[in-house]
């Protein structure tokens, strides 16, 4: 008899958003980077991808639904990860002859993003944590979530630091295969829970120069970003993760904002060049510096991806001063309904010379979404097939 059964697993995962940048591979099949980073996992609660993966012998090809779309799954990436976390399955098979053979069926994968696809929200990287992750449960592979982050990177390369939550450490890795190539965790969400993030949509639209594009333009034309790489990171990497220790705001925000801005000078300095920041995107980077000097102390960082959104880490002592500015400029604005959003107060007096800010924020943010660190992949028991 057929063996008809359907496995399925299915799983929750986090975006991050980088305090320290990914820009450049060294090796762009296996997307090994030519620098390490660091990032905040964000909470789960506001902004996360579902994935169901299941399998059974009714199934004739590998597939990928998300929100509702049919996706192609034969790009080398997720042929990767499908290939990767088949071999483990059959490790797996090997060792227990009882295992169903679970490696030859074919996948169906199902996904949801709660929140803009391809707009610089880190879709790519929930989504490939979320795709290895439920893949790896319903194989019921012994992998450690760092062993796992060398196949989610092969997805996207920052969806490998997505399968951690709290402060996750990418280290680039030295070797050619890769396998040294992985991500870590710096510190649980539980040590610094008080960290929060305010992100200002400036633009939901699909990006015009995708991130994989954009750094390998950035490594082959910008003197800039190899100082970066070779200079400038190794010294921050290791500053960050101190920052974090010693749950150091000051310190974290300084390095926050200044490598962020390091990563755009290498993009102006690519050529042709590359903007994603935007008048909207210059506006939070002066409405946070104004915040700071207000508060005579540094209470905000700023941190922009490929996209000019901007995401604002402040402590949640500092809600009232941050992301109560916020709210007085752009209170209108849909994002501050939930219980998070519902509890910040808006500040009664803005920062003083701040009106063309004020004007460009509100002309150009269509939607806040407040969060705060989070933890890593959950496992749910909530089907999408
Ligand atoms: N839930 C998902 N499951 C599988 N793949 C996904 C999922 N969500 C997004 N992706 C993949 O990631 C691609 C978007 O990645 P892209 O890097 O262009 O944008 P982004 O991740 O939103 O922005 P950025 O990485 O700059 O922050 C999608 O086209 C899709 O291939
Ligand atoms: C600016 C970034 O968000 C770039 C992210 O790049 P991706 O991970 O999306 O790139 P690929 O590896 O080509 O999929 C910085 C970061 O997240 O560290």
């Amino acid at each position: 008899m057929v063996d008809e059964e359907t496995y399925k697993a299915s799983t929750y995962a986090p975006v991050n958003i980088a305090v320290i940048k990914y820009w450049g591979k060294r090796d762009t099949k296996l997307n090994l980077p030519t620098n390490s980073s660091l990032s905040v996992t964000l909470s789960q609660d506001d902004l996360r991808t579902h994935t169901t993966a299941s399998c059974s012998s009714t199934v004739e090809k590998d597939s990928l639904t998300l929100n509702g779309k049919d996706q192609d799954v034969s790009g080398a990436r997720t042929q990767a990860c499908l290939r990767e976390l088949r071999r483990l399955r059959k490790d797996v098979e090997e060792k227990d002859g009882s295992a169903p053979k679970l490696s030859e069926l074919k996948l169906k994968i199902v996904s949801e993003n709660n929140f803009p696809t391809a707009a610089g929200l880190a879709s790519s990287a929930a989504g490939f944590a979320a795709l290895v992750r439920a893949i790896a449960d319903l194989y019921q592979l012994p992998a450690t979530p760092t062993e796992l982050s060398r196949i989610a990177r092969q997805g996207s390369g920052s969806a490998c630091r997505s399968l951690f939550g709290g402060y996750v450490a990418w280290q680039q890795g030295d070797k050619e295969d890769g396998s040294d190539s992985l991500a870590y965790e710096v510190a649980p969400a539980s040590h610094w829970p008080e960290m929060r993030a305010v992100i200002l949509v400036a633009s939901a639209e699909k990006k015009d120069v995708s991130s994989t594009a954009g750094m390998q333009q950035t490594v082959a034309t910008s003197a800039l970003f190899k100082h970066r790489a070779e200079n400038v990171v190794p010294g921050r990497m290791k500053a960050m993760e101190a920052a974090i220790h010693d749950r150091d705001f000051a310190a974290f925000a300084q390095l926050t904002t200044r490598d962020s801005n390091n990563f755009h000078a290498c993009c102006a300095d690519t050529d042709p060049p590359i903007f994603y920041m935007n008048d909207t995107s210059r506006a939070a980077v002066r409405m946070c510096e104004a915040i700071n000097a207000a508060a005579g102390n540094v209470v905000c960082a700023y941190t922009f991806d490929a996209g000019p959104n901007a995401v604002v880490y402040y402590l949640a002592e500092h809600e009232k001063e941050v992301a109560g500015t916020f709210k007085a400029l752009l209170g209108e604005k849909t994002g501050w309904e939930g219980k998070r959003g519902g509890a910040v107060e808006a500040v009664k007096k803005l920062p003083e010379g701040m009106e063309v800010a004020a004007e460009l924020l509100s002309s150009g943010v269509s939607r806040i979404i407040p969060t705060g660190v989070g933890d890593g992949p959950r496992k749910t028991e909530e089907h999408l097939c």
